[in-house]
């Protein structure tokens, strides 16, 4: 693939959803840069996009090395859009032989219905890349490997639309599962 996909994306991250001032993060840190993803994600050109690159990462970087990954899916809602996009490109493409299931793990697990914590395409023994949208210090993500787990998934892989590269990354490898992000804040700001 070109790399015009990849650069109309980034345009769009930039125009919609990296924003400066006074934030307070999921972890409780605080920080003068917010990449506010769900605006890209829930465009719909951003999420066409998001689907086109993250499939052919998958293809050429995850697959490649685990060639069972049959799913795919994260915590809501920062990686609903994206895990869908994927999946969604997944299923068009005729050259590839997978066509990923999606599902998406509750912070919580429901109180009604089927009390379930995650929710869609998922069974245990699934081979699984887990999604965020965004990694900062990576509690959520390891959060979103714990529900998988404890539901008898095994997660192989992480792939993220931006890592902060503030300790996500290195938190997520320390259980053994290498992190494929899309962008990091280098390749977004370079030195900024
Ligand atoms: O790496 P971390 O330090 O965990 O931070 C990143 C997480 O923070 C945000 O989630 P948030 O809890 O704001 O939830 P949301 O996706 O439901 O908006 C974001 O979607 C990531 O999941
Ligand atoms: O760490 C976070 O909570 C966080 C950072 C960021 O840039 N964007 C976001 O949605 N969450």
């Amino acid at each position: 693939m070109n790399d015009a996909p990849k650069q109309e994306l980034l345009d769009i991250l930039l125009a919609k959803s990296i924003r400066t001032g006074h934030f307070v993060l999921a972890s409780g840190k605080e920080s003068d840069l917010y990449c506010d993803c769900r605006v890209t994600a829930l465009d719909a050109r951003g999420a066409n996009l998001i689907g086109q690159v993250g499939w052919e990462l998958v293809k050429k970087d995850i697959l490649a090395q685990f060639p069972n990954v049959s799913s795919i899916g994260g915590m809501t809602m920062g990686a609903d859009p994206i895990s869908l996009a994927i999946g969604m490109y997944s299923s068009l493409d005729q050259t590839c032989g997978t066509t990923l299931n999606v599902f998406t793990v509750r912070k919580e697990a429901k109180d009604h219905g089927r009390g379930k914590r995650i929710e869609g395409n998922f069974e245990s023994g699934q081979e699984i890349i887990v999604v965020d949208d965004v990694i900062t210090t990576g509690g959520s993500t390891l959060k979103a490997i714990d529900a998988i787990e404890a539901e008898g998934g095994k997660v192989v892989a992480a792939l993220v639309l931006v890592d902060r590269e503030e300790g996500g990354r290195e938190a997520i490898e320390a259980r053994d599962i290498p992190v494929f992000p899309l962008f990091t804040r280098q390749s977004i700001f370079g030195s900024r």
